[in-house]
Order: C-alpha cells, then sequence, then structure tokens
C-alpha cells in the first residue's frame, strides 16, 4: 500500500522514531511512502521520552556519531541494572526472592557501573554540548523515559481495542488542528477527550507502585497494622472498585467529562501519581508529554491491528517490576492519514 505524503508534516512528529528514520530515507527519492510496516509504538515512545529528557536534563537530544541515541541506551540499560527489582523493599516477606535473582550480590555492583555509565554519558554530552548537566537529573531521566512509555503504550492499546473511542479522539485531534503544519500547545489545551482518553488509561494502567511506611500502629477494615510497616497502596484494585468507579473494569474515557475529578492527589480514588508530600513532582512534565505524543499520533495515523488479529486478541497481561509494562508489546500498523482526504 503506498500513500502520498507531504515530506514536511510526516518529519513533524517522527523524528525521534524508528519509523520516522525509514520513512526519511525513502523520501529523498521519492513522496511516495510505503507504510506497510507494522510498528511497536512502546519502542518509538521509549526512545521519544528519553529524548526528551535528554533536552530537559542536559541541554540537548543525545546522539552520537554513529547516530545511535545514547540516552535511549542509557535509559534501557539503567532498567535492565535496576530491574533487578528488590522485592525486599516493596513486598518483605519476598526478600528470598532477592537471593534467588542475585539481586542482593549485584545490588553495590549496579549503583556502581550506573554510575559509572551515567558519567561517561555526562562526560561525552558536555564535549558536545557544553556543561549544563548535574547528577540531580538522574531522578528527572529515571522518572521521566519508562513510566510515561508505558502510560502511552496503554493507551494506543486501549484504544486499539476500543476503535470507537479512537476514532472519536482522532476527530477531535483533526477538528482542532484542521491542516495546520504543527500541532502546538493551544491545540493540545483544546482535546478535552484526549485528556479524558489519558486519564482513563492512566488509572486502568497505574505503572508504578505506591509505598508508604505506618509511622504509628492503627487499624484498617478491621487489620492491626503495627507502627513501621511498609504499606502498599494498590492502585490496580482501586480503579477496578465498583464502589468507587461504575463499570469499572471497562475503559469509558467519558467518565471524565465535565467531572472535576483528576490525579493531582487531591481524590483518592485517582492517585497514579501518589499524593502528599512525595507524591510526583513530574505529573505536568509527564502529562504534557503524554497529551502532546498521542495528539500527534492519532493527528498523523490511522492505527490498524496486524492483519487477522482484532482487538478481542489484544493481551492486556502486565509485567510486574518497577514499572508496570505490558507483557507482550502492542504491535500497530500505521497508515499516514492524508489531511485533505
Ligand atoms: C506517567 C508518568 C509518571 C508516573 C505515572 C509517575 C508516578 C510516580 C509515583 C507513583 C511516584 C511515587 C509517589 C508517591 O510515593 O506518592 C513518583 C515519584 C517521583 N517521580 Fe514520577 N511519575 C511519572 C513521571 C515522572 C516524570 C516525567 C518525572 C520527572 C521529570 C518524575 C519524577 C519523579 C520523582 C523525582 C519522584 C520521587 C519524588 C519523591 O520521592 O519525593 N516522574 N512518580
Amino acid at each position: 500500500m503506498t500513500l502520498k505524503v507531504s515530506q514536511k508534516r510526516v518529519d513533524i512528529w517522527l523524528q525521534n522514531g524508528e519509523y520516522a528514520a525509514s520513512t526519511r530515507a525513502k523520501k529523498r527519492t521519492s513522496t511516495v511512502v510505503p507504510i506497510s510496516s507494522i510498528v511497536a509504538p512502546v519502542s518509538l515512545v521509549l526512545r521519544h521520552g528519553g529524548n526528551v529528557i535528554s533536552r530537559c536534563a542536559l541541554g540537548g537530544k543525545y546522539t552520537r556519531e554513529d547516530g545511535r541515541e545514547s540516552f535511549g541506551e542509557l535509559a534501557r540499560r539503567a532498567i535492565k541494572l535496576i530491574g533487578a527489582f528488590n522485592f525486599q523493599d516493596v513486598v518483605p516477606y519476598l526478600g528470598w526472592i532477592n537471593i534467588l535473582t542475585g539481586f542482593n550480590a549485584r545490588l553495590g555492583e549496579t549503583v556502581k557501573a550506573f554510575d559509572i555509565l551515567l558519567d561517561e554519558v555526562i562526560e561525552e554530552h558536555e564535549q558536545k554540548i557544553g556543561d549544563q548537566s548535574d547528577k540531580k537529573d538522574l531522578d528527572m531521566f529515571l522518572g521521566g523515559t519508562d513510566n510515561s512509555a508505558s502510560v502511552m503504550e496503554w493507551a494506543m492499546t486501549e484504544l486499539a481495542k476500543n476503535p470507537s473511542v479512537m476514532k472519536k479522539a482522532q476527530e477531535e485531534a483533526r477538528r482542532v488542528v484542521g491542516n495546520k503544519p504543527k500541532i502546538d500547545e493551544a491545540d493540545i489545551a483544546q482535546m478535552e477527550y484526549l485528556k479524558c482518553v489519558n486519564n482513563e488509561s492512566l488509572i486502568l494502567h497505574a505503572p508504578v507502585l505506591i509505598t508508604r511506611k505506618s509511622t504509628t500502629a492503627t487499624k484498617l477494615e478491621g487489620y492491626d497494622i503495627p507502627a513501621k510497616t511498609r504499606v502498599l497502596i494498590n492502585v490496580w484494585a482501586i480503579k477496578r472498585d465498583p464502589r468507587l468507579w461504575e463499570r469499572s473494569e471497562e475503559f469509558v474515557p467519558e467518565r471524565f467529562v465535565n467531572n472535576p475529578v483528576d490525579f493531582k492527589g487531591h481524590h483518592n480514588q485517582i492517585i497514579p501519581f501518589g499524593e502528599g508530600s512525595r507524591a510526583c513532582p513530574g505529573i505536568i512534565f509527564a502529562m504534557a508529554e503524554i497529551d502532546y505524543v498521542l495528539a500527534n499520533l492519532l493527528y498523523w495515523f490511522d492505527w490498524n491491528l496486524p492483519p487477522g488479529q482484532t482487538g478481542k486478541d489484544l493481551d492486556l497481561s502486565d509485567i510486574f517490576g518497577p514499572v508496570i509494562h505490558k507483557k507482550v508489546p502492542l504491535r500497530l500498523v500505521p497508515v499516514i492519514h492524508s489531511c485533505s482526504s
């Protein structure tokens, strides 16, 4: 299948993506672009997230001379290193798993290796764009890549599973943006339905576990909780509780239309970013990125499931880890949307 596309338009959003690279290469010789490949949005959004954070934390997109993006590489290696998940910390009685996974033995080594890796990247980066970096950026970098990528992949999964919602969100994006060559902040502000989609996706598939330690002994729903107990807040179960949400297991973005409930920590039934003094400080940053990327994905492309698959075939299982990802990466076929059609 081939489609005519405007060179300017495709370059705009895909400039960080895998798919863009091949698209751009082909466009040098022709304006007719074959659109038949299946892409895994998570690899696009992970790379995009790495670049956004790199620009904010280190002052520029970080690309090696061989064209590879080191920050994305750092992210993957860091997540792998930290992927030696500390069960003891989160679920104390599962601490014995640390022995099996080698976490305890590797912990010191992991921290050292990660530090060296970060130094390497920062040093190379400084040579390239000057010294604007700081190791404190690490928090921002770790917080800002994998979490947001997970949210976006889940959102695209739910949209692929619910084509009427996808259509409604696309219609909104295309109506708001019209034929402009670029989506800007003012456009995103008008995309009310897109925000409902993102809210619903965030709470249905919250990517991060929230933990707290009790300061005093207390009783909760008949259970005694001693002081200094590590408590896991089960955001997954809160979203699926029919006492709090109607059609609690379903993906229904409409529940957020004209609904003052939000995830900024004021409403206990929706806390994907935590709440209180240790709540995520990156909420605005994360949502700006997620809204912007999804608006672009929906505006520029129609997304089909691979041939022979239907929404019912999509696997919604997840993997337990520092960030909760889809077990089976989502794979979709992008078809460039022609604005003139
Ligand atoms: C969708 C994306 C994100 C989600 C779902 C998320 C979620 C969370 C959660 C649940 C916490 C723990 C909050 C608590 O214990 O109450 C947290 C902490 C944190 N997040 Fe995020 N986050 C996201 C994106 C970001 C971004 C983009 C940044 C930085 C640019 C960031 C930086 C941090 C930092 C530094 C902390 C630690 C705060 C502290 O310990 O005081 N996060 N995040």
